[in-house]
């Protein structure tokens, strides 16, 4: 299967606090990737490097056979970025903030379809200041998929969101997978992982310490779960009792 993202040795550090040392990653066209990892792990500098908003110090990234720092224009016009909270102004409203970015794009997917399908359609004409937590996050996916992109970046995918609203979104995801999206994910929360991702990367301050699919992670782990394989991998606390 052909590769959409190749990371090679890419290494980033901070005035000299490592924040990703060496590391390799590739996803195939057409999958969901997860990068994982505890709070300050390295995975917004990964996804940054990849998109080429931040400058690695050494490696070599291709994204749909682009170099991300000599072709920004052309990888911005086929690449959706979800973003945690977008700089929008104050008093705009859902439609006003679509047709702005729909505006960026040359070749775009219709806002009104994707505020229908992620069921937002009636706050077409809120302001987005107005939206609760939940229907902001899925306005920002929204966003992300506009340009009817080839890869997206979802970042913390359903942070905010209530349990009817995830299995919602998941489906969605669902079927833009199987039309042939590439979806790159990160989230905290491992039964959405399990669900939607072919293959993950687990990064541990700043190195990767597992790449391959979820089966393989907990098999590869002294685990039967995969929730406790990855907190045994990240070396977050893996909790003693099971109903804690
Ligand atoms: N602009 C910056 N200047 C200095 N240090 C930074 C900067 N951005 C990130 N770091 C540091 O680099 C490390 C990796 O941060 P990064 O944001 O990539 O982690 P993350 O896995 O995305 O974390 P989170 O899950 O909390 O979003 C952290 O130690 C962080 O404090």
């Amino acid at each position: 299967m052909k590769e959409i993202i190749k990371v090679k040795q890419l290494s980033k550090s901070y005035n000299g606090l490592i924040a990703i040392q060496n590391l390799d990653l590739s996803v195939q066209y057409g999958t969901v990737f997860g990068l994982l990892g505890a709070n300050g792990a390295g995975k917004s500098t990964t996804i940054e490097c990849i998109l080429g908003t931040k400058k690695p110090d050494t490696g070599e990234i291709s994204i749909l056979e682009m170099n991300p720092f000599l072709q920004r224009k052309q990888l911005f016009e086929n690449v959706g970025v979800q973003f945690q909270e977008a700089n929008y102004q104050d008093k705009i409203t859902v439609a006003e903030l679509c047709e702005v970015t729909q505006s960026l794009y040359k070749n775009t997917v219709d806002y009104r379809e994707l505020l229908k399908q992620f069921g937002i359609s009636d706050k077409t004409k809120s302001m987005v200041k107005e939206l609760s937590g939940g229907q902001r996050q899925k306005l920002f996916i929204v966003l992300a998929l506009i340009p009817n992109p080839k890869v997206v970046f979802l970042d913390e995918l359903t942070t905010g969101l209530d349990a009817r609203a995830r299995r919602e979104v998941w489906k969605i995801l669902y079927d833009l997978k199987s039309k042939g999206l590439t979806i790159f994910l990160t989230s905290h929360f491992m039964d959405e992982v399990e669900l939607l991702c072919d293959k993950i990367c687990i990064l541990k301050k700043g190195q990767v310490i597992f790449h391959g699919t979820v089966k393989e992670a907990v098999s590869a782990s002294p685990f039967e779960k995969f929730e406790d394989a990855y907190l045994w991998y990240s070396d977050e606390e893996v909790m003693d009792n099971e109903n804690i």
